[in-house]
C-alpha cells in the first residue's frame, strides 16, 4: 500500500466563536482497519469526528485521504464517507428497507435494481433483514445503531466515521455491532470515537487519546499498556479508609480498587498490576495535567 494512503491530518486547529479552543494543532495519521479515538469529555472529539466529515471547517490544517487535499476537494471525501452520528435523526412511520432505499438513491444510486441489490446486502450484513420492512421508529437502541451503520456503509465509503456508539446498548448488542464495524475495517478506514476504552482495547489495532484539543498519546493498545510494565501496584482500599494519590481508583465490592503508579510497592497490601489500556488512559491523561470529568 502507498506511504500517503489512509487518512492523515496535519496541524488541525479550531477556535469555536466563544473562545473555544477546540483543536490545538492535531496531527493524526490512520490506516486502514479499526482506530481508536479515545478522551474525556470535552477533549474535541466531536469537532474533529465533524471536521473530518467536512460537516465543519477547521481554522488551520491539512486533511488527506489516500493523499488527496479533502478540505480544496470536500467532495472527494464526501463521496467516500460513511458517517455515523452520535444522534439519529427520527423517521416516524418509514421502514428500514424504504429509507435505506430512500438514501441510495440521494447518493447517487440511479439504477432501481442495482440499489434494491445493495440495499438487501446491506441489510443482511447488519441483521436487519427479518425486521427490514418494519418502522424504524419502532427499532430497540441496538438496531437502531445497526441501521444506522447500513445507513453510513451505502455507497462502500473508504472512511467511516463512527461517533460514540454503543452507549445504551445492552452486551449482545454491543458485540454484535463491534462484528459489523470490524467486518467493514477490512475494506476501509474506521475511526472510532468512544469514551469506552475496553472496546479500544478489544478491536482497535491502533488509537489516539485527545485531550484540550490535542492528541496526548498514540500507538498499539499493547504498547501503550506497556509503558507502564513493571511500574504498577494495587490494593483494595476498605471502606472508610483513606484512598491514596492512584492513576485511577474504581469501585470494588469490598471497596475501592487503588491503582498506583510507582517504581516499588507503595505500602503493605500492594500487589503487581497488570497495566491495561485503561490505565494508560488515566495515567497519561494524569500526566497531561487533565482530570477527567465525570460525566
Ligand atoms: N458549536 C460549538 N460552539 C462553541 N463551543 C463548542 C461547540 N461545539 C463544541 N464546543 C466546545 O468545544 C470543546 C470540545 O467539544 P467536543 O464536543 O468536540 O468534545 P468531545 O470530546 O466530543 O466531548 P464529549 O465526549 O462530551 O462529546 C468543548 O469545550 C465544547 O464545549
Amino acid at each position: 500500500m502507498p506511504q500517503s494512503s489512509g487518512l492523515v491530518v496535519q496541524g488541525l486547529t479550531k477556535t469555536y466563536a466563544n473562545g473555544v479552543q477546540a483543536l490545538q494543532g492535531v496531527d493524526l495519521a490512520v490506516p486502514s482497519g479499526l482506530y481508536g479515538l479515545l478522551g474525556p469529555n470535552g477533549a474535541g472529539k466531536s469537532t474533529l469526528m465533524r471536521t473530518l466529515a467536512t460537516l465543519q471547517t477547521p481554522d488551520r490544517g491539512k486533511i488527506r485521504l489516500d493523499g488527496v487535499d479533502v478540505l480544496a476537494d470536500p467532495d472527494y471525501l464526501r463521496l467516500r464517507l460513511g458517517y455515523l452520528p452520535q444522534q439519529l435523526g427520527a423517521y416516524p412511520g418509514v421502514n428500514a428497507r424504504d429509507l435505506l432505499e430512500r438514501f441510495a438513491w440521494l447518493k447517487g444510486r440511479v439504477n432501481r435494481r442495482e440499489r434494491r441489490a445493495e440495499v438487501e446486502l446491506l441489510l443482511e450484513k447488519v441483521n436487519l433483514t427479518a425486521a427490514a420492512a418494519r418502522p424504524v421508529a419502532t427499532y430497540s437502541g441496538g438496531m437502531l445503531r445497526r441501521f444506522g451503520i447500513a445507513m453510513a456503509l451505502i455507497g462502500s465509503p473508504r472512511l467511516l466515521i463512527v461517533d460514540e456508539p454503543t452507549a445504551g446498548l445492552d452486551p449482545s448488542e454491543r458485540n454484535r455491532f463491534h462484528r459489523v464495524l470490524a467486518d467493514v475495517a477490512s475494506e476501509a478506514v474506521v475511526l472510532l470515537s468512544t469514551h469506552i476504552v475496553e472496546d479500544v482495547e478489544n478491536l482497535c489495532r491502533r488509537l489516539a487519546i485527545l485531550a484540550d484539543g490535542r492528541i496526548v498519546a498514540e500507538g498499539t493498545p499493547g504498547a501503550l499498556a506497556d509503558k507502564l510494565a513493571g511500574r504498577l501496584w494495587s490494593r483494595i482500599i476498605p471502606r472508610g479508609e483513606a484512598v491514596p494519590e492512584a492513576v485511577h481508583l474504581s469501585a470494588a465490592p469490598d471497596g475501592t480498587l487503588a491503582v498506583v503508579e510507582a517504581d516499588a510497592p507503595p505500602g503493605e497490601g500492594y500487589a503487581p498490576h497488570r497495566p491495561r489500556l485503561e490505565d494508560a488512559y488515566h495515567a497519561v491523561l494524569a500526566a497531561a495535567g487533565v482530570t477527567e470529568v465525570a460525566g
